[in-house]
């Protein structure tokens, strides 16, 4: 499709061409629906990702960021209430029991919700780096069918970062922690600021979440460093 100067889209926003970057704001209207996809192989001058003195001990459960996340909140009677443990490194485990609401095909799991588990898994990484970071990219392979009632067994590391890039891995096991596996998923998040939220969220969610008494719980909606 051409892309000429910045048009109105059907949700009210412009649309950026491709050479019309906006500076300043990170968030959803800056990157122009025609970039290209960066790979997913960390650049050359990538460094090791470094763990904060202060993160959770190998073992320890992370606990939600979010009680309203669909991945992790405990507020979502539908949710994957995934739970996950910091291991070494920048490395998790996580947990997610597959629920007759998270059904595709009969009696299966469906794509977009294992999907969703290997995305929060990931995501949750960032606590262990103290970083605020969004998906930008996940790739997920599927690779067995994941029944309903079974335990997705996951775990995830942080592999490289480069500038705001941050590369990741997943996969998910079936059967026990040392089961086949039946996902995996290649991510790149991108780190942002807490604007990237307050701009682009929901203002009724967003107040909710800044004004909740509890600054532990209000610095861990938006993964920053309470
Ligand atoms: C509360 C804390 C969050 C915890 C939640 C855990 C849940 C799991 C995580 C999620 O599901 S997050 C929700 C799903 N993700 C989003 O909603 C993100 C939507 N996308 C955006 O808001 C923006 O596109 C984004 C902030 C990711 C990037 O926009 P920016 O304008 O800040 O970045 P910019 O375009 O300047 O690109 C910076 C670098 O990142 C790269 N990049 C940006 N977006 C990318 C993308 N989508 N894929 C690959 N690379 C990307 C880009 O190429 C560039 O690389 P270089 O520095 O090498 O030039």
């Amino acid at each position: 499709m051409a892309r000429g100067p910045a048009q109105a889209t059907d949700t009210g926003r412009e649309r950026i061409p491709r050479k019309g970057r906006v500076s300043g704001v990170s968030g959803a209207t800056n990157r122009p629906e025609s970039a290209g996809r960066p790979s997913l192989t960390p650049p050359p001058d990538a460094t090791a990702p470094a763990r904060h003195p202060d993160a959770p001990a190998p073992g320890e459960l992370l606990g939600a960021h979010y009680d309203q996340c669909f991945g992790c909140g405990e507020g979502l009677p539908h949710g994957l209430h995934l739970a996950a443990r910091a291991d070494e490194g920048v490395s998790v485990t996580a947990e997610f029991t597959v629920q007759p609401a998270h059904q595709g095909a009969p009696g299966l799991a469906h794509g977009g919700v294992l999907a969703t588990a290997l995305d929060e898994t990931l995501g949750s990484l960032n606590w262990l780096r103290r970083a605020i970071a969004v998906t930008g990219r996940l790739e997920s392979d599927f690779l067995r069918p994941v029944p309903v009632g079974s335990v997705l067994y996951l775990s995830a590391r942080c592999t490289a970062v480069a500038g705001r890039k941050i590369y990741s891995s997943a996969e998910g096991r079936i059967g026990g922690p040392d089961g086949p596996v039946a996902v995996r998923a290649e991510a790149l998040f991108i780190e942002v600021k807490l604007d990237h939220f307050t701009q682009n969220g929901r203002p009724e969610e967003i107040r909710a979440a800044m004004s909740d008494p509890d600054q532990v719980k209000v610095a861990r909606a938006f993964e920053v460093n309470p």
